[in-house]
């Protein structure tokens, strides 16, 4: 890890984390920390373990070894229950994944539905809210998904991410199969979030040029393992040869490009 990443007084600490599935080692020995309010975008190639390093880090699977500190709070202290821990973050998984029987209001307030945490009505006029912020208007809540094109079940995927408060903020792709327009209101979007300085997010991203707008700082995976990681305005002038193999798409490098 860069003497960069380093942080006095981190929300996250990523430490020693692995996973392997048989032979392979998808994930090896990351550690990362998060300050408060900050956004680490991850770039690296197909199948490099950007997804699972965010699925470890929630729990959703478990990793063989290493540690996830949230707020000071080892996770495994959670006892195996994670949904405490859940329930503190906004997350956006490629496929969107809305639930097919519910309108898009319930898919938005689903945790609050869930905690009870308000009347319905309360909890339907915060998700029309939400909506408002990822630019849908308020009849759209009572839609269900398959009624709604590609790009809203995004907005709808990222405003159910936003929605009641989450202290961190994952997002996969969030732009991944969108035409460039709505692909850059969504990124503007996302930027305007991560001003946020209340908000700590993780993006996944492939678009650089996004990338480099929402980040402080960034991480490349390869293989499983972080092979650079820096401030977000060194990406460029980085000698770091996985990283100018990626940033210029070239087929040159230690990046091995497939072949079918
Ligand atoms: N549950 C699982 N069982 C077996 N292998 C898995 C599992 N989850 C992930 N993998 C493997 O771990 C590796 C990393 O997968 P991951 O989905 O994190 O890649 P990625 O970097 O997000 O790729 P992409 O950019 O294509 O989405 C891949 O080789 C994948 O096949």
């Amino acid at each position: 890890m860069s003497a960069e990443l380093k942080i006095a007084e981190p929300v996250l600490e990523i430490q020693n984390l692995s996973k392997s599935f048989g032979a392979l080692k998808a994930l090896r020995n990351i550690s990362f920390s998060l300050e408060l309010g900050s956004t680490l975008v991850i770039i690296g190639p197909s199948g490099s373990g950007k997804t699972l390093l965010l699925k470890t880090i929630l729990g959703i699977v478990q990793p063989d070894s290493g540690r996830v500190i949230v707020g000071g709070v080892d996770t495994s202290d959670y006892s195996g229950n994670n949904q405490k821990l859940l329930d503190r973050f906004g997350m956006l998984f490629q496929q969107s994944a809305l639930f097919d029987s519910l309108p898009v209001w319930q898919n938005i307030a689903f945790k609050a539905l869930k905690n009870r945490q308000a009347d319905q009505t309360n909890i339907k006029n915060e998700a029309i809210k939400v909506l408002d912020q990822v630019g849908l208007r308020p009849d759209v809540a009572d839609l269900y998904p398959a009624e709604l094109s590609g790009g809203m079940q995004k907005r709808v995927g990222l405003a159910r991410a936003f929605a009641g408060d989450p202290e961190f903020l994952f997002l996969d792709e969030p732009t991944a199969g969108l035409d460039p327009i709505m692909s850059n209101s969504i990124s503007k979007l996302i930027t305007a979030q991560s001003k946020n300085d209340r908000i700590t997010s993780i993006v996944i991203s492939s678009d650089l040029k996004s990338a480099r707008k929402i980040s402080d700082h960034m991480i490349m995976l390869h293989e499983g393992e972080i092979v650079w990681s820096g401030l977000t305005k060194k990406l460029d002038t980085t000698d770091n040869p996985y990283v100018n193999q990626f940033i210029h798409k070239s087929a040159e490098g230690p990046i091995a490009v497939l072949t079918e």
